[in-house]
């Protein structure tokens, strides 16, 4: 695979996603970060988002609810380079319907290199980078030439 870069924006469009049982804590968690959230563009899940944007009195875009539908939205918005950085407090102690969907969604963040956090340690050191807050650049794929070698 060759790679190219791409540039993260100073203000990133952050997806945040947390399933059922994690609902509390990414709540909890994104009180204490309020004010670094308001640097950034939000968007979630649909439950989790209009959950989010009331408890933190944020506009947040809100896409379709997880198993409906939501975690495939913003794994289009990733590939597309539509979304910096993903949020997601999933359930490691829970079966979910949409399962081939969630692993899709954190496939895709992998394949785009996306920063990724899994559990809220991991969301803490994400939102404690001083990369959170100025424009980086990531290596991606670089889908070109990747097509390029599909089809001479
Ligand atoms: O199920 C989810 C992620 O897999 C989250 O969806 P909701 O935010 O609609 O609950």
């Amino acid at each position: 695979m060759n790679y190219c870069k791409r540039t993260l924006p100073k203000r990133k469009r952050m997806a945040l996603v947390a399933h059922d049982n994690m609902k509390a804590d990414l709540m909890a968690w994104a009180k204490e970060k309020k004010t670094q959230l308001e640097q950034h563009e939000l968007y979630a899940t649909g439950t989790t988002g209009t959950l989010l944007s009331t408890c933190i009195e944020q506009p947040v875009h809100c896409l379709y609810s997880g198993p409906m539908g939501g975690d495939q939205q913003l794994g289009a918005l990733i590939t597309e380079g539509k979304i910096d950085v993903l949020i997601f407090f999933w359930d490691p102690l829970d079966s979910v319907p949409h399962d081939p969907d969630v692993k899709a969604l954190l496939r895709l963040a992998a394949v785009w290199n996306i920063p990724s956090a899994t559990n809220k340690a991991s969301a803490n050191f994400l939102m404690e980078s001083a990369s959170m807050n100025q424009t980086v650049e990531i290596e991606i794929p670089d889908y070109q030439s990747y097509m390029e070698k599909r089809v001479p």
